[in-house]
């Protein structure tokens, strides 16, 4: 009966470690919460476990057989104090989250130092130490249970790997074993794990999105846009990005028979400001599930008279002055140069006009928006500068969008929404939130019937789209196949997934 009770706390700590692993609902708290609930609930089933067995006499055995297993306790200690310094302890301890928010929750794939010959080598190490302290009915019960929680929290852990770096984990898990350094034991993975992204189906497989599959359409709602409604089977679900943190969940749902999947570019409320948005991880994610192609909604503002507030722009080019944003995939360990020249899909922005034609918004097509850092808006110096370089309209946020899109091998285009006209206008001295949330409100309703007679124009698309977009890695890869880094090719698994697998 004890042991069945302590059996019983051991299965409710798992199930809720297990269930909480992952889970962002604290923001840059949320992997030091995480880390004080399972403590607090480690050291509850430790007391039940010292309450309900720890009077039981040790066992009788031979004093060579407990000195062996203090030398397998000591060694389970050893391993994972050598461990440890192959880990990122402050991102493990949750404090490296605080101080960097924008970072991914968990560092990228390990191959190196202890895992070069185990997937596991801290689980290694904590059965030694289980096992090890197995002299008495409470050690004997504690080793049972406690191997049992890492067996299953380990198979759980790889369906997230698996999902994460695809076939780069794939092929690490078929040649390092997981516990045991002389052995690949194919450890098997349960059907479903809580917490596993939907993304991931059967045996570890990803669905990965290129120009072949059914089209998706992807929004990004910017300033005013936090919703899409008219959506049947509408679900926010949270999707995980090896880049880290997304704006906010992703709405999915069906418009006119067009899959879509909606995300609050700054997050629902309008949390997060241009500079720390997390691009990589948005896009990212949106590859994750499924999207095809991308249309950007933003607020902006205007540069030149003719585009007074109210004026929807099918923007078709871009000059990047943002500085301080990461704004590419690809780094040290693998390289990739996608063209810019023409950084929007000419066929989506088509699709666009169409529908803004349909839907009687009136639209113009073409133009080029200067992307500035923000959040401040400009000064009348700038803003006549860019006004000099031909700039139609100005805001903060479709870069470094558009180019990781490209990367990303999906069609972008963008609605840019006259807000203002920016400060160099002799009637707008200075630019402010509360006239451009007036503008907004009314534009926002317009972007969504734009995008509900965008929808069904989309699902045409039978092959990958003839402007390049699904193919934009095509010889774009410089990095030689010998010298690529195995942890940021496993990062790149939707990104580059295409060209990567091949
Ligand atoms: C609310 S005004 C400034 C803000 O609005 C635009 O955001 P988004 O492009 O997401 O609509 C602009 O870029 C600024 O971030
Ligand atoms: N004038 C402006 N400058 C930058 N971003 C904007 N978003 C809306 N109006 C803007």
């Amino acid at each position: 009966m004890d042991h069945a009770a302590y059996g019983l706390a051991w299965l409710v700590f798992g199930l809720t470690h297990s269930a909480l692993a992952g889970r962002t609902w604290f923001g840059r708290w949320s992997r030091i919460v995480y880390n004080v609930i399972a403590t607090l609930q480690f050291l509850a089933v430790a007391a039940l476990g010292a309450k309900l067995l720890g009077d039981r006499a040790v066992f009788v055995m031979p004093e060579l057989a407990r000195w062996s297993l203090g030398v397998v306790h000591l060694m389970g200690w050893g391993i994972v104090l050598a461990s440890a310094r192959f880990y990122d302890l402050g991102r493990l301890g949750g404090l490296t989250q605080l101080r960097h928010p924008e970072l991914a929750p968990d560092e990228g794939l390990r191959t190196d130092g202890p895992h070069a010959r185990l997937r596991h080598p801290l689980y290694a190490g904590a059965f030694l130490i289980l096992w090890g302290a197995a002299l008495s009915p409470l050690g004997l019960a504690t080793a049972c249970w406690g191997s049992l929680y890492l067996l299953i929290g380990t198979a759980c852990e790889e369906h997230r790997l698996l999902r994460r770096y695809g076939e780069a984990y794939a092929e690490y898990r078929r040649r390092v074993p997981a516990f045991v350094p002389w052995r690949g034991l194919p450890l098997p993975l349960p059907p479903f794990c809580p917490n596993t992204s939907p993304a991931t189906k059967g045996k570890g497989e990803v669905i990965m999105a290129d120009g072949h599959s059914t089209p998706v359409l992807g929004i990004i709602g910017g300033s005013g846009v936090y919703d899409i409604d008219g959506l049947t089977n509408k679900e926010w679900r949270r999707i995980e990005s090896p880049f880290g943190a997304t704006s906010d969940e992703f709405l999915f749902g069906e418009l006119n028979g067009q899959k879509l999947v909606f995300l609050p570019r700054h997050g629902r409320g309008h949390r997060i400001p241009p500079s720390e948005l997390n691009f990589r991880a948005n896009i990212d994610a949106m590859k994750r599930a499924g999207v095809t192609e991308i249309l950007s909604v933003s607020a902006v503002g205007s540069l030149k008279e003719e585009l007074p507030p109210g004026t929807f722009v099918i923007v078709d080019q871009f000059i990047d002055r943002t500085f301080a944003r990461t704004k590419s995939f690809f780094e040290t360990g693998l390289v990739a140069h996608v063209s810019m020249a023409h950084p929007v899909c000419g066929r989506l922005g088509d699709l666009v006009e169409a529908a803004a034609k349909e839907a009687g918004i009136i639209c113009v097509r073409g133009g080029t928006y200067l992307v500035m850092e923000g959040p401040q808006f400009s000064t009348q110096a700038e803003s006549n500068l860019y006004r000099q370089w031909g700039c139609d309209v100005i805001g903060m946020t479709n870069m470094p969008e558009a180019k990781l899109a490209r990367e990303a091998e999906m069609c972008y285009a963008s609605v840019a929404m006259v807000t203002d006209y920016d400060c160099w206008h002799p009637d707008h001295d200075a630019v402010t939130v509360d006239a451009i949330v007036k503008v907004l409100l009314a534009n926002a309703d317009r972007a969504r019937s734009l995008v509900k007679t965008v929808a069904p124009k989309v699902t045409g698309r039978k092959a990958p789209c003839a402007k390049g977009c699904h193919t934009a890695l095509d010889n774009a890869i410089i990095t030689h196949g010998e010298v690529r880094d195995p942890a940021v090719v496993g990062r790149l698994d939707a990104v580059a997934g295409r060209v990567l697998k091949g």
